[in-house]
Parts: C-alpha cells; sequence; structure tokens
C-alpha cells in the first residue's frame, strides 16, 4: 500500500543521510519530493535522479536553512514545480561535536541557528502555505534521543533537539485548527555523515553498539518508515507526538 500517493513531501537536508532516506522513502510511497540542501550538490542531484528513477518528481533547492528567506525561497520553489505542500520534514542539522568549557561562541551561535532557527522558520513557512491551501497537512521534524538526555560533547547540540521537540508540541496546538498535524522522530544513534568522524572511535562505536538492545546501531532507511508514517493518513489522529527510533537505547539503563 502507498501512503503518500499524491502527495507534495517537502524535506530539509535531504542530500544525505537520514533525509535522503525519508526523501526516498516517501517517492516510494508516491510522493513528488521537493529537497533542501546547503552543500553537497552531487549527492542531492543523485537523489533527485533516485526519485526520478521511482517515477516521481523531484526537484532540488539550494539553501542554508539558518537564514530565513530560504524556508520562503524553497516553499515557493516547491508550490511552482508541484502546486502545493502536503508534507513538511524539517531534518537538516548539524552536530560539530565539542567541550564544553572551550566552546567558541561561533560554534554554538551556528548550532542553534541551523538546527533550532532553520527549523522554526521553514516549519513556519510550510505551515503559512498549508494554511492557505485550506485542506490541512503534516509536519514532521527530525528531533533525538538528545532531546531527552545529555551529551558531554553535544551541550550546543542537544538543546536544539529539545527545542524542535518542543516546537512540535507548541505547533501542534497552535495548527491543530487548521487540520495540520506536528510530531517529531527521535532517532538514536543512526549511522550517516554527522557522526562518521566520532563513530571512528571504535571503541566509542562499539559502547552505542552494546547500549543498544537491538544490538545495532541504525541506517538512515530505519527513519524513513516512521517518517511516512507520520506524513501519511494512517496517522491521522497522531498530532503533538515524539516517536523514538533508538533501537531500545533510550530504556536501557541497566
Ligand atoms: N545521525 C544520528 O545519529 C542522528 C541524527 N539526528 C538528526 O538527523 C538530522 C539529519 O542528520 P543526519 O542524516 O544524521 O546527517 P547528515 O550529515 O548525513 O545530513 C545532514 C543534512 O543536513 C543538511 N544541512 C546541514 N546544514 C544545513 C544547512 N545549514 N541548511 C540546509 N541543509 C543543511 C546537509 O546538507 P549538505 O550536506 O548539503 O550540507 C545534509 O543533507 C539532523 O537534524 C540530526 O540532528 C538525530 C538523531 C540522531
Ligand atoms: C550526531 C550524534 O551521533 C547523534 O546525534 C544525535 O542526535 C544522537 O543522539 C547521536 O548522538
Amino acid at each position: 500500500m502507498k501512503l503518500l500517493e499524491g502527495k507534495t513531501v517537502l524535506i530539509t537536508g535531504a542530500s544525505t543521510g537520514i533525509g535522503r532516506a525519508a526523501a526516498i522513502g516517501a517517492a516510494r510511497h508516491g510522493a513528488d519530493v521537493a529537497l533542501n540542501y546547503a552543500h553537497s550538490d552531487g549527492p542531492a542531484q543523485s537523489c533527485v535522479a533516485e526519485i526520478e528513477a521511482l517515477g516521481r518528481r523531484a526537484l532540488a533547492v539550494k539553501g542554508d536553512v539558518a537564514d530565513p528567506e530560504t524556508a520562503r525561497d524553497f516553499v515557493a520553489k516547491a508550490v511552482d514545480a508541484f502546486g502545493k505542500v502536503d508534507v513538511m520534514v524539517s531534518n537538516a542539522g548539524i552536530c560539530p561535536f565539542h567541550s564544553f568549557l572551550d566552546m567558541p561562541a561561533e560554534v554554538v551561535e551556528r548550532t542553534f541557528r541551523v538546527n533550532l532557527h532553520g527549523a522554526y522558520y521553514m516549519v513556519q513557512a510550510a505551515a503559512r502555505q498549508m494554511v492557505e491551501q485550506g485542506h490541512g497537512g503534516a509536519i514532521v521534524a527530525v528531533s533525538s534521543i538528545s532531546a531527552l538526555v545529555g551529551g558531554e560533547f553535544q551541550t550546543h547540540y542537544t538543546p536544539t533537539k529539545a527545542g524542535v521537540h518542543s516546537l512540535m508540541q507548541s505547533t501542534a496546538i497552535a495548527l491543530g485548527k487548521y487540520g495540520i498535524r506536528c510530531n517529531s522522530v527521535l532517532p538514536g544513534t543512526i549511522l550517516t555523515e554527522i557522526n562518521r568522524d566520532d563513530l571512528a572511535d571504535v571503541e566509542k562505536r562499539r559502547y552505542m553498539e552494546a547500549r543498544t538492545p537491538l544490538g545495532r546501531l541504525g541506517q538512515p532507511e530505519d527513519l524513513a518508515g516512521p517518517i511516512v508514517f507520520l506524513a501519511s493518513d494512517m496517522a491521522a489522529y497522531v498530532t503533538g507526538a515524539a516517536l523514538l527510533v533508538d533501537g531500545g537505547m533510550y530504556v536501557n539503563l541497566q
């Protein structure tokens, strides 16, 4: 069964990793997909090609989500190309691991701007378009297990993920009257570019694997199903929810 037949799905940060897997997952479920990205031209174009090979339409729009203008431009170009916006997946994010006491202010500022401000502007731009269209919609934000637990080298990052989770709770209230649902997914440790260097530390990687009851770290494709589900009418009565997708890592105290 195709869950997103005829829908237009916008995804930020879809050149690589979780966003890319979600874009391809949405296309497999019948959606046309607009993808935002910041730097990776080649991967963005190959994602477009992969979606088109599935028989769906795709559009890549380059832009830094930290700039509010990027959100307006992304939504406008998606509407020009596909006529509407049904789903926004706010996924773009960075995590430059760094110790707390000597954290440079610019690293904090940039991480907040990309991860939290970027999500805010994208969600707002998509919601404005959905309200104008008048037939509801779905917003899925990629938060993290890190919204719930800390990280020694992520003091600038975990608050952004808690913020994204909180944003979905508040927008679920603000947008419910328009039939727009807002939910978040909370991935655990997923093997992507964002943590390639961090997990090159074999001891750390083994530790993270050992903490995961399902016995392995996640792959980007592990997020595609939960994101497609929350975007789809199968989740018609789900809003303000947060879905952990972490192989059980969060509950594994001892
Ligand atoms: N991997 C993990 O363990 C977890 C990841 N997450 C979250 O998942 C999301 C995706 O990360 P993940 O797939 O792991 O990592 P990747 O590094 O593979 O993907 C990040 C994506 O975000 C894009 N991006 C980065 N900065 C910007 C920006 N300023 N404007 C627009 N796009 C940008 C990148 O595009 P480009 O390459 O073109 O710059 C890329 O498409 C992030 O929000 C992350 O916090 C949450 C929990 C766990
Ligand atoms: C980048 C990290 O490996 C990843 O990001 C998260 O949000 C998870 O908690 C992991 O720490």
